[in-house]
């Protein structure tokens, strides 16, 4: 995969914009923040209008948090992505500050001094800055598409533990949410130089007996049919990152055997006493309940602590349906690529947004191949379109009414020795069928 430094690099020092507010301090105390800022590329506006507001802010308040959770509500209802609450001198944070991140703060901060204050801030509304331009750059948007809240919630973070950490990351969520996809890009976009390709391994499919050799490498002879010596996934990814994928199928003995090289590591192949040393980033994937597992004894806590040094969570795809119409589009557009991506009926569009997924993502780009192969790449996409398995099953067949049935029902009540309230109830029952049709 060709490295995203060249396609995706936003400029380190580019002008930074945000809007700003202050509740409750006086200018003679803002001011400097606001000239420190200037001079480290920060651009100010006020946040009116709405509309025009850049998607990151600062809100500077002194006095009561009360009042300036109260601000921070009211600019986060209206869409600011980001903001970061500055608590100046006389300022309350301690235990305000939860009230000013539930009230939609992304980031609280303590007035320290001026020069001080106007540092942190500037730092980071630039960290801000740089993620919001790595997830709109075109690479990052056709790599991992999606334009709901809760993706780019998660598309910001694993981008930032990618630019920012060097963190082990967990990354956890349903079967075919893009696991493995987010791992990639966390991969391309961390920006250690000379990195190798990633190394990947799927840890359902170590067998126990092996699984020394798969991880550490062996040396000539180490063992019966060890012909020549054999780099495992730790030494291969040194300088670049392993992705250990479905680590949740790791035997909690196996897990065991990983701590030192995950801490340290250090590391020997099977059939020497040397020590090793590989320096990687480690990327864990999972479908499964880690903390469930832990609960039952299935997965060791010390080896948990160790691969999730930062969690990203991706969301099912029932959980961000507005998602579904882009990524459709997207894999008829890889299926198609001379192509214009075509409309969709509106039936189609129905189908599409209401369908369960159970295997997520993978289930609608399999959806969607099954749909290009049967369209004739001309029109819209209409229901002729759908696959028949996907079509929704017909209504069950009403038996048309035919001449004869009245009187047939009369006579039967007649013959029961209905009362003739009940054979005027049962024309009526009658009646009313023959109308249905
Ligand atoms: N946001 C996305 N944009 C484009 N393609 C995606 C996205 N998410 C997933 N895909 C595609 O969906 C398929 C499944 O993704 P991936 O293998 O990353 O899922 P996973 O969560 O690792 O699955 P599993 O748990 O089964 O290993 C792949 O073909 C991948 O390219």
């Amino acid at each position: 995969m060709p490295s995203t430094a060249t396609r995706c690099n936003p400029a380190i020092e580019s002008p930074v914009d945000a809007w700003f507010e202050v509740v409750g301090a006086s200018d003679s105390l803002v001011q400097p923040v606001v000239r420190g800022l200037g001079e480290r590329g920060v651009q100010l506006c006020s946040r009116d209008p709405v509309a025009d507001r850049p998607r990151n802010g600062v809100v500077v308040f002194a006095g009561s948090a009360a009042a300036a959770a109260d601000s921070i509500h009211a600019v986060a209802d209206g869409g600011s992505e980001r903001i970061l609450a500055l608590a100046a001198n006389g300022g309350e944070l301690g235990d305000d500050s939860w009230g000013l991140l539930r009230a939609g703060a992304s980031d609280v901060l303590s007035w320290c001094d001026a020069e001080s204050s106007a540092r942190q801030v500037a730092e980071r509304l630039r960290r801000w800055q740089t993620i919001d331009e790595l997830v709109e750059c075109a690479h990052v948007q056709e790599f991992l598409v999606g334009e709901s809240p809760a993706w780019r919630a998660v598309l910001r973070d694993a981008v930032e533990v990618a630019r920012f950490t060097e963190a082990a990351v967990l990354i956890t969520g349903e079967s075919g949410t893009g696991k493995e996809r987010v791992a990639q890009l966390i991969h391309e976009l961390d920006p250690r130089p000379n990195k190798r390709r990633l190394v990947v391994l799927d840890c359902s499919t170590v067998v126990p007996s092996l699984s020394g050799s798969e991880f550490f490498g062996h040396e000539k002879g180490a063992f019966t049919g060890a012909s020549a010596a054999r780099e495992g996934a730790f030494e291969l990814a040194h300088g670049s990152t392993l992705f250990l994928d479905e680590v949740g199928e790791l035997p909690a003995p196996l897990q065991a055997e990983l701590l030192r090289v995950i801490q340290e590591g250090t590391f020997k192949r099977v059939g020497s006493n040397t020590w090793r040393k590989s320096s990687f980033r480690l990327i864990c994937a999972t479908n499964r309940d880690l903390a469930d597992e832990q609960a039952k004894g299935a997965f060791r806590n010390d080896f948990y602590y160790r691969i999730a040094g930062c969690t990203l969570h991706l969301p099912s795809l029932r959980e961000r349906r507005e998602d579904i119409l882009p990524l459709f589009h997207h894999f008829f557009r890889e299926a198609h690529p001379e192509g214009r991506p075509p409309e969709l009926e509106d039936a189609v569009r129905e189908l599409l947004v209401s369908r369960p997924y159970p295997g997520n993502v993978r289930d609608l780009r399999s959806l969607a191949l099954r749909i290009v192969h049967r369209y004739l790449g001309a029109g819209v996409v209409s229901v002729g379109d759908i696959p028949d398995c996907e079509r929704p099953a017909p209504a069950p067949q009403r038996t048309p009414w035919r001449d004869g049935d009245f009187a047939h029902s009369i006579r039967r009540a007649v013959a029961q020795g209905a009362t003739p309230a009940e054979i005027a109830a049962a024309a009526a029952d009658v009646a009313s069928v023959a109308a249905r049709g």
